[in-house]
């Protein structure tokens, strides 16, 4: 009555207080869409393209509810229901129930092809408002809109997603008799299709995940199978958890069964595998000959460990292997190192080495050669790296070090063979750096110790862009830009005559030269916090802090051997470092000592020197008995216990 008052002659639902308002705003959005509740020929039907995307959007929901709902089916104990599973815009998507209740259906199957439970076809129904306000609905006879459900009760809830959203529903609709009992018997199946409901929104999420991993899974085989590399991964206890073809191939193994066996049955009792897997360290490129049966191969072996999310435990690793084969092609194919460096990767605040890195980014934009001037270890391979990539980052980046090259080998090395040219010699001949940098940078590292006789063949290559290997009878013309280093005084050697002056003002067209450590003001401090977290990183270890007492020693010291010896400084703390702080304790002796008292650094660091190496000498001899070793050393347990202790020896 109260739906034909309000069809027919506009009265408002609302202010009715036998119909619950969301149902009264239901029916008003229904009447505005033009739905009429007593003619289900005049129903629009939804569009088959949209309900075609709906399928097609819908595949993980269906594959998940459908299974789901059959299961569950037989325990509905209710004689005549419809049970309806619906997009997040009741769309439905599938449908099942017994013969008699399907009547309906069918007849209106017979007038429209598909089926929604949006309002805009149906007008109010419990799959939709369970979508519109997300709860669960029963909504009883004459609150559905359509007068053909008047003598139907039913129940849905929504469909969740892991966010919360909802992205679909499920219903049941049954016919009841009595009106006055109807919601009283049919409580339980409001009950039934919540917990149902809820039941397919926590497998859907399995669903999703399982698919997820799958592709995630298929993915990372594809990508495996063309790598290079072999892979393996081993879970918390050893046990091989996954093998790439590349490795199976490389260890020779031909079935899958090597999934659950101990990762020592193809990689051996390698002490070094062990440690690392036992200790967490990270490996990289160790030769080894790894293989099963007669298979033994070399292959060059590389550990990376797998944390949890917090970093805290270890849950497995992955090893990597390599050919060595191939590592020695590219090795020989390169000639050099690869420019790796960029001005980005060059730390530092301090008004000195800004200044130094603007000059530098102005001067690599040109072809000039360059030479770079600074202490040992200041980053003056970095800068020359940085200076490559900003100019030619695609042509090659070749270093020599003049000094640790063997003297007759440098004009070889330089210049290249024919062959034949000398006993020894590879028959093929050999291209020398020069030919190897072609298109890109020679980096000649420690030019001071370039030998005199040699400068005067380097300045001509240098002249004339051009070189003639040893043996040979043509010149080979090379585009290469030069980098030269030093941290030698080169005006100095000149004056000693064991550097030629011109070849002096052939490098040097433009000087860079690189502040020491000590002069950089807090970039020590900014440095010593960035080499804890590449080194924690490297070995898989959380980050300790910096304690104030090891600040106020690496921005105290005076740093002789620059960068290079504080990152070594830093690798040491960490491994010494045993708790969440970095104590001053942790960092070298010989850096502690000279912070103790500068004045007298050196016999205090080989006293404390040789105390350390006298107890180490002690303990060693007693086979760590320490009354004995106390005894040799002429002192007390105790004191042995705490120098112990201080040194870090362990026991
Ligand atoms: N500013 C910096 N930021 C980060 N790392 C740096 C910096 N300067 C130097 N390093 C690192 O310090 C180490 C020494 O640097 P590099 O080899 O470039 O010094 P060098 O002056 O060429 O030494 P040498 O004269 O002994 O050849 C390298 O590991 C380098 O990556």
């Amino acid at each position: 009555m109260a739906k034909r008052r309000f069809f027919e002659e506009d009265e408002d639902p609302r202010k009715n207080p036998d119909i619950c308002p969301e149902v009264a705003e239901s029916w008003i959005r229904s009447k505005n869409y033009g739905v009429n509740p007593f003619d289900i020929k005049s129903q629009k039907a939804p569009d088959e393209n949209v309900i075609k995307k709906a399928f097609h959007d819908n595949k993980l929901l269906i594959q998940t509810a459908v299974p789901f709902i059959k299961k569950f089916m037989p325990f509905l104990t209710i004689s005549d229901y419809i049970l309806g599973l619906t997009d997040r815009y009741g769309t439905v998507l599938y449908n099942a129930g017994n013969e008699n209740a399907f009547k309906y259906i069918n007849q209106r199957k017979r007038s429209i092809k598909f089926l929604s439970a949006g309002e805009e076809f149906i007008g109010t129904n419990a799959n939709i408002l369970s979508i519109i306000h997300k709860i669960p609905v029963q909504l009883i006879g004459p609150n559905n809109y359509l007068v053909i459900h008047e003598h139907h009760i039913a129940s849905a809830a929504p469909i969740l997603n892991s966010n919360g959203e909802v992205i679909g529903s499920l219903s049941v609709m049954q016919d009841y008799g009595d009106l006055n009992n109807s919601q009283k018997i049919y409580a339980h199946t409001l009950g039934w299709v919540t917990s149902m409901a809820e039941a397919i929104t926590k497998q859907y999420e399995i669903q999703r995940k399982t698919l997820q991993l799958e592709t995630a899974y298929k993915t990372l085989e594809k990508s495996l199978s063309v790598a290079e590399q072999g892979f393996v991964t081993l879970d918390g206890n050893g046990m091989i958890t996954h093998i790439s073809k590349k490795a199976m191939e490389m260890l020779g193994i031909t079935d899958t069964h090597a999934i659950n066996q101990h990762y020592t049955k193809y990689f051996g009792v390698d002490a070094s595998i062990r440690d690392a897997l036992l200790n967490g360290y990270n490996v990289h490129d160790l030769e080894l000959s790894v293989g099963y049966d007669s298979h033994d191969k070399k292959y060059l072996i590389s550990i990376d460990h797998i944390w949890d999310d917090k970093k805290v435990s270890r849950q497995g690793a992955v090893i990597y292997m390599t050919k060595v084969s191939r590592m020695d092609k590219i090795i020989a194919k390169r000639g050099g190192t690869k420019a790796y460096f960029a001005f980005d990767d060059i730390i530092g605040e301090s008004e000195e080495i800004r200044r130094a890195i603007s000059f530098a980014k102005q001067v690599a934009l040109t072809n000039t050669n360059i030479l770079l001037i600074g202490e040992s270890g200041t980053g003056k391979e970095l800068f020359a790296q940085a200076i490559h990539n900003s100019y030619c980052p695609d042509g090659p980046f070749v270093a020599v070090n003049c000094a640790s090259m063997p003297r007759n080998l440098i004009e070889s090395e330089l210049f290249g063979y024919e062959g034949g040219a000398f006993t020894g010699a590879d028959r093929k001949g050999r291209p020398g750096k020069f030919e190897l940098a072609n298109g890109g940078t020679l980096f000649l590292d420690e030019i001071g110790d370039m030998p005199i006789e040699l400068q005067p063949v380097l300045l001509r290559v240098l002249e004339e862009r051009q070189v003639m290997r040893i043996g040979g009878t043509k010149y080979i013309p090379v585009n290469v830009r030069i980098i030269a280093a030093t941290n030698k005084d080169l005006l100095e050697l000149i004056r000693k005559r064991q550097f030629r002056e011109d070849l002096y003002y052939r490098l040097a067209v433009l000087k860079i030269e690189i502040p020491p450590l000590r002069q950089r003001g807090n970039d020590a401090l900014i440095l010593a916090k960035y080499f804890v977290e590449t080194t924690c990183q490297k070995i898989g270890k959380k980050p300790p802090e910096i304690g104030a007492d090891a600040r106020k020693v690496i921005s105290t010291y005076h740093w002789p051997g620059n960068i290079r010896q504080l990152e070594n400084a830093i690798v040491h703390a960490v491994y010494m470092c045993n708790g969440k702080t970095i104590t001053a304790n942790d960092l070298p002796l010989e850096i502690i000592c000279e912070e103790k008292s500068p004045e007298n650094r050196r016999e205090l660091l080989s006293i404390a020197e040789l105390e350390k190496d006298a107890i180490i000498k002690a303990m060693r001899l007693t086979k760590k008995n320490t009354a004995k070793a106390a005894e040799i050393l002429g002192i007390g347990r105790t004191t042995l216990y705490k120098k112990l202790k201080d040194y870090k020896i362990e026991l």
